[in-house]
């Protein structure tokens, strides 16, 4: 198979093809096949855009299946302009293959098109070489003129949340270097958060107009939330026993919590700042958007991020977040 029909295979579908008009929706004026696609943004809207690119060996091992990597390229995407607060529209995907798989792009598609269709996000092009595999999504979303969620508006006094669970992706990765052995069962729920990580666009979607400062944890928490703190010009005091983690990281060493809790990563759930007085309109969007918050923190004027332990003392810990050049 060529280039141009393993496109017309696997990528090109209905309604996202060129000269299919009238069946992409209002955003894709015209999708795969031309040079370029053309998009019309909404009236008031801003687009937001964001690129993350996947690595065999950096991002993912040679194990996961082609269905889920075909997800977690586009969730990581997701996250991002979850972050922001976007509403997902459009995504192109640059593709290095080294061979012409079907089974790995048949399974890569499905993963990839059952994401997309559940945020209605439109595959409208991108770019396909042969090479090492690497895959890189660009996404394309929309906020009303002037709401995206910034890393830099947290203000002093501001709680501190964040969705979901953190960690087990994590604990997930020190499984399979072998420096953690876990029962079968819980094995394969970790493995999950790590290999399906759900993106949190509701949430973010329902935090406009009510965080002050939002990110997405990729790298580990420490790290990513010291981007808002240095954007925002202020310091954090975190709760270390208050940090949401499922019952398999629970019973781990308190050591290896703090690893996957503060400096894991790959964890895709939202950190995001509000005034103390919005308390019950953030849970409020939290049960619009059906995704758990919990509150880990508060905002404050001394630079830097303090961790303290259930007596309140700060802990003196060494925070490493991912870092492609020193991890
Ligand atoms: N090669 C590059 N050229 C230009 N800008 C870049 C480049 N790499 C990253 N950036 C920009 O640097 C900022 C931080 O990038 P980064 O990839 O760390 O984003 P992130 O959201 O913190 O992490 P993640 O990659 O996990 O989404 C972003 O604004 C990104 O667009
Ligand atoms: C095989 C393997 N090794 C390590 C990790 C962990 N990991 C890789 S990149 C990254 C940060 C986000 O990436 P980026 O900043 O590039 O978006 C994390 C936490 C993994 N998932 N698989
Ligand atoms: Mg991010």
């Amino acid at each position: 198979m060529g280039e141009f029909d393993l496109i017309a295979r696997y990528f090109a579908r209905a309604g996202a093809v060129s000269g299919s008009s009238g069946s992409t929706g209002s955003t894709v004026a015209l999708g795969i096949g031309d040079d370029c696609a053309v998009l019309t943004p909404a009236p008031g809207h801003q687009w937001l855009v964001s690129t993350d690119m996947l690595v065999e060996g950096r991002h993912f091992l040679s194990t996961v299946s082609p269905r889920r990597l075909g997800h977690k390229a586009l969730a990581v995407n997701l996250s991002d302009l979850a972050a922001c607060g976007g509403t997902p529209r459009a995504c192109f995907l640059s593709l290095a293959l080294p061979r012409v798989d079907e089974t790995f792009l048949a399974g890569f598609s499905e993963g990839l098109f059952s994401l997309a269709d559940a945020h209605g996000v439109v595959l409208a092009g991108g770019d396909t070489t042969a090479g090492p595999l690497n895959i890189n999504i660009t996404i394309m979303g929309e906020v009303p003129q002037g709401q995206a969620l910034l890393r830099s508006g947290a203000r002093v006094d501001d709680d501190l949340w964040v969705s979901g669970t953190l960690g087990d992706a994590r604990l997930a990765l020190e499984v399979f270097r072998g420096t953690v052995s876990l029962p079968g069962e819980a094995f394969e729920a970790v493995r999950q958060a790590m290999e399906l990580p759900q993106p949190r666009v509701a949430l973010g979607r329902a935090l406009r107009g009510l965080a002050t400062s939002a990110i997405d944890v990729s790298d580990g928490l420490a790290g990513d939330l010291g981007h808002i703190l240095r954007r925002s010009g202020v310091g954090a005091r975190l709760h270390l026993a208050d940090l949401p983690r499922s019952a398999i990281l629970g019973a781990m060493p308190e050591d290896l919590q703090r690893l996957c809790l503060l400096t894991g990563g790959d964890d895709y759930e939202l950190v995001f700042t509000a005034p103390a007085q919005d308390r019950s309109r953030v849970m409020e969007a939290a049960q619009a958007s059906a995704t758990p918050v919990y509150r880990i923190g508060r905002i404050e004027s001394q630079p830097g991020l303090r961790v303290v332990d259930g007596e309140g003392r700060e802990l003196d810990l060494a925070l490493q977040s991912f870092d492609h050049f020193k991890s």
